[in-house]
């Protein structure tokens, strides 16, 4: 029955729900046990000050009514000591304490972000990228209320109890038990509340985690919102996110009033019983004056284990709901052990082949049933086909972000599963429909294709891609900011720029997603020429929305609903009368005779 009840209590409390968290953070709090030590060392001092404290007041009380002056004078010596002492404590303490607080959110921001960039491209599918930036704000620095100061009062506060019952159960045993009798209250109060505080503050923590991705998102698209006139809308939602974050942090300001009321209520009780009982004690003479001035000193601290541990444990829940956040990202599998880095890509010398491919991005909807195809090296091959064929996810495949339920893709008939992701990733290079840009300058983003690459490369590569002129046409040349994702820059230029760092990349594969958006005649113009260069001496796989640009290409792929369904050189497409010559003929209509010749 005893073991039932301890075994209902420890679930109530959800110590086992602590337990996993604890040890997930104690990995942290070991690297930094000598901060700790420290902590701890000082936590001794300030129990022995404390009592240091109550012992002088007592004495001086007593002295004060003895009239003894001489032991009042050198008393008061001992006061300003122990004060001194006490501030030097406080300081380290706060030093310290902030010491192993920062250096743990640190390391936790590091792996988080390390982990992250991990994580296979399909966790991305159904977490917003919002959510990400709050477990590395908020959750983080929620933890505080764990590794700092409150694990230290675990220990501070039980040690401060018995210390000072030692001392008080020398002065008077009765006065020093009536002190313990309140702690329950507390106690009580900490399991309920404590419980309430750390499922509200998950909920709070969610919604935190969806604010940041609804700011994203708009913060992103600003001028969408201004075209579509979309100000209102959005500050309706954020208006409504606000008020939603507001009552979750009223009720956990309400919780955690409560919580501190069944708390502080043990606290005041014991103390009015004691003063009650102890100045009676007093006026009977059963105790001296200064004894009372001990025991009221001191008296908190008895009930602290109760009221304090109870307060610890109301931060520790707040704090172990972002802890729970933080472990399930750390729980999501990773693809990769080490961080991927650029090596000298692997050349191609035979083809890349898909083999008998089932792809599905959600396990139930197939991409692919049984995809085949081969790329030849050194050749162009096109893809073409309607919108959802599957082009971008042969892409993604190739690339290894995502994997096929079935079937192989062989690089010079190695399997890429079998080849390194750095390595396979460090042959390809990609560029994308919308040219990616990150915020900096023009030469960084240029260099993303090499990192180690001197100014000369970097100037040859703008020049191969037609940006170099206007490049050196900026009053900043090669060190002008882009902005963020590029926003100073026009799309033929982003798209040069984005040419150039596949071209210093000077990977053996190119996948190259064709803009969509149209270009005046003269930047078209330089974009093509750039790619024509790109293209030279590389295996080259590109998805072609417009047909005019691939009538050249040595193969062209012709997909619908993810399978091959024509393949060719232009003319023999075109001699087939499918569906490559009735995308042909949407496009240009005016040269339906050319299409029956
Ligand atoms: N992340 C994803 N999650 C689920 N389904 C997806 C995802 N990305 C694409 N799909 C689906 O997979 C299919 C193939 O998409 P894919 O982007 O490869 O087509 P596409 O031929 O490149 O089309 P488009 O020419 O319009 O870019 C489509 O039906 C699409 O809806």
């Amino acid at each position: 029955m005893r073991l039932l009840s301890a075994r209902s209590i420890r679930h109530f409390l959800e110590i086992g729900e602590v337990k996993k968290p604890l040890k997930f953070l104690g990995v942290y709090m070991r690297r930094y046990w000598v901060l700790y030590m420290s902590l701890f060392f000082l936590l001794t001092i300030g129990i022995l000050n404390t009592l240091g404290f109550a012992w002088f007041m007592k004495n001086m009380t007593d002295s004060a009514i003895a009239l003894d002056f001489d032991r009042l004078g050198r008393l008061f010596m001992v006061g300003a000591a122990l004060t001194v002492i006490s501030s030097a404590l406080l300081y380290l303490n706060i030093y310290l304490e902030s010491n192993v607080v920062i250096k743990i959110k640190r390391d936790m921001k590091n792996d988080l972000f390390n982990h992250i960039l991990r994580l296979p491209a399909s966790h991305f599918n159904h977490q917003h990228s919002g959510e990400m930036v709050s477990h590395l704000t908020n959750d983080v620095g929620n933890i505080e209320g764990i590794i700092g100061i409150n694990i230290l009062n675990m220990i501070r506060l039980p040690a401060t109890a018995i210390a000072a019952m030692i001392f008080l159960m020398n002065i008077d045993a009765k006065l020093t038990l009536l002190g313990f009798i309140f702690g329950p209250i507390a106690v009580l109060s900490a399991a309920v509340f404590g419980k309430l505080l750390r499922s509200n503050s998950k909920t709070l923590q969610a919604a935190w985690g969806k604010q940041y991705s609804f700011l994203n998102d708009s913060l992103m698209s600003q001028t969408i919102i201004r075209s579509f006139s979309l100000e209102r809308l959005f500050f309706q939602r954020y208006t409504a996110s606000n008020d939603t974050l507001a009552s979750l942090q009223l009720k956990d300001a309400k919780i955690y009033g409560w919580f501190q009321v069944g708390a502080s209520a043990a606290l005041s009780i014991a103390y009015l019983a004691n003063v009650g009982l102890g100045t009676w004690y007093v006026a009977k003479g059963i105790i001296t004056v200064g004894s009372l001035m001990a025991f009221t000193t001191l008296m908190q601290y008895l009930i602290f284990p109760f009221t304090g541990i109870a307060g610890q444990w109301g931060s520790f829940q707040r704090s172990l709901a972002s802890v729970d956040r933080i472990m399930a990202v750390f729980d999501t599998p990773v693809q990769t052990n080490e961080l991927p880095e650029a090596l000298p890509g692997k050349e191609l010398r035979g083809s890349i082949q898909f083999r008998n491919i089932q792809f599905s991005y959600d396990g139930s909807t197939d991409v692919f049933k049984s995809l085949n195809l081969t790329v030849p090296a050194n050749k162009i091959t096109a893809l073409v086909g309607s919108s959802g064929a599957g082009k971008s996810t042969i892409f993604l495949l190739l690339q290894g972000l995502y994997k096929p339920a079935n079937g192989e893709i062989l690089f010079d008939s190695t399997p890429t599963e079998q080849m390194d992701l750095s390595q396979l990733r460090s042959s390809i290079a990609y560029v994308p429909q919308e040219a990616v840009l990150f915020d900096g300058t023009i030469r960084e983003n240029i260099a993303y294709g090499k990192l180690n690459a001197d100014m000369n490369e970097i100037k040859q590569a703008a020049r191969d891609a037609n940006i170099d002129d206007f490049i050196m046409s900026l009053p900043d040349g090669y060190e002008t900011s882009v902005g963020e994702r590029g926003v100073n820059l026009s799309g033929g230029q982003r798209q040069r720029i984005a040419i150039a760092r596949a071209i210093l990349k000077n990977a053996p594969v190119l996948l190259l997603d064709e803009a969509t958006s149209a270009l005046d005649s003269e930047t078209e113009h330089l974009v093509k020429s750039a790619l024509e260069r790109l293209m030279k001496n590389r295996t080259t796989l590109v998805i072609a929305h417009r047909l005019s640009t691939i009538q050249n290409a040595d193969q062209i792929v012709v997909m619908d609903k993810g399978s091959v369904v024509e393949q060719g050189r232009h003319h023999d497409l075109i001699a087939m009368h499918g569906l490559y010559t009735r995308f042909y003929q949407l496009q240009f209509p005016d040269e339906g005779m050319l299409v029956g010749a």
